[in-house]
């Protein structure tokens, strides 16, 4: 289910000094979620297959090159063995609901990995998607001076639109995390709109707040709201690169500042926790925790997504587990 895309409100500093985590509470629900998760058999199956159409497919690696990302969009594109898949009851073809919800790459790459989509129809496939808006998407996840957010604001903006020229339908973003620990709220709003006016149109724009680095729950509420003000598609915990990254507590401040900006405004915002979601047990923990705080609206690709590198190979391991009864010896599975 897809509602009308964010288009952001004035900066509310009243609505934003209002805002009072309460630690505690956040982090016995986070505990609660992890513990009990008691999804089985066919249940647990189904669920593992919807976080696979959740993730954003990633690289991260500097030694990137145009093969890895290729073979990224192939698996990206066809993400479970087909035997495999035959054996869930699917299979892969035009219609397929089977696919991961984007590729992420650098910006250097974002024409490696447009190319690969085209040249193998995977944007054909994404058209006959987009009529029941359920987009294959290439993101460019690390423009703006990732992961830091520290280079000038022009060299930001430049990458941004060098990244949707080569193509990029989504954007991530990372804010520069200091003016959320000097509460420059007007400053975050603006930064946010600026790049979000780069991007154009009719591309997404994920706003990474690297939750890890705000200091307090407080202050990711706050920045919540501030990106979502200034008209991000998409809040996101981490970068992957800081020493804290997607937890549950974090996911639930997010989620409870999504569902009163949705509350208030009537938009949905969508939330991507991303950096060290690595097992099916974390996605599923993490798929739990939106259906039960933001509701099954939630559960979609258009509205949640997974930033990960190597969560993929755990899923497809817990699938060959279910349909054989035995765990996958390690080169069945090319490629998480
Ligand atoms: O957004 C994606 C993350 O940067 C990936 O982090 P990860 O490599 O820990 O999965």
């Amino acid at each position: 289910m897809v509602s009308e895309r964010n288009p952001g409100c004035e900066l509310d500093l009243g609505w934003i000094n209002n805002v009072n985590v309460n630690l505690t509470a956040v982090n016995e629900l986070a505990g609660k979620l992890a513990t009990t998760c008691e999804l089985k058999n066919e249940y647990r199956a189904a669920w593992i297959l919807k976080a696979v159409t959740c993730i954003d497919l990633t690289t991260l690696a500097g030694d990137d090159t145009h093969s890895n990302v290729s073979r990224l969009c192939f698996k990206a594109a066809q993400p479970i063995a087909e035997d495999l898949l035959n054996k869930l009851g699917f299979e892969y073809n035009e219609e397929s609901p089977i696919h991961t919800a984007a590729v992420c790459v650098y910006p250097s790459k974002v024409a490696s990995a447009v190319q690969t989509l085209k040249k193998n129809g995977f944007f054909m496939r994404k058209l006959m998607w987009h009529q029941r808006r359920r987009v294959f998407r290439t993101a460019d996840l690390f423009a703006t001076g990732f992961p830091s957010g520290q280079t000038p604001l022009k060299s930001r903006l430049d990458e941004i639109r060098y990244a949707v020229e080569k193509g990029a339908n989504e954007i991530d973003i990372v804010i520069d995390r200091s003016l959320v620990l000097t509460a420059n709220w007007g400053a975050l709003y603006q930064e946010i709109q600026v790049m979000k006016e780069a991007c154009g149109p009719n591309t997404h724009l994920k706003a990474i707040l690297a939750t890890g680095e705000l200091g307090t729950l407080d202050n990711v509420y706050k920045a919540s709201l501030v990106a979502m003000m200034a008209g991000s598609d998409f809040i996101k915990t981490s970068t992957g690169k800081e020493a804290v990254n997607a937890t549950l507590p974090f996911g639930i401040v997010m989620a409870r500042a999504i569902k009163e900006y949705h509350e208030r405004m009537g938009y949905k915002v969508g939330l991507k926790p991303a950096g060290g979601v690595r097992t099916a047990k974390d996605a599923l923990s993490w798929l739990i925790m939106i259906k039960e705080l933001l509701g099954s609206d939630w559960l979609n690709p258009d509205l949640f997504r997974f930033g990960a590198s190597g969560l993929l190979n755990d899923l497809e391991c817990n699938l060959y587990e279910y349909v054989t009864g035995k765990c996958p010896a390690g080169y069945e599975f090319f490629m998480g």
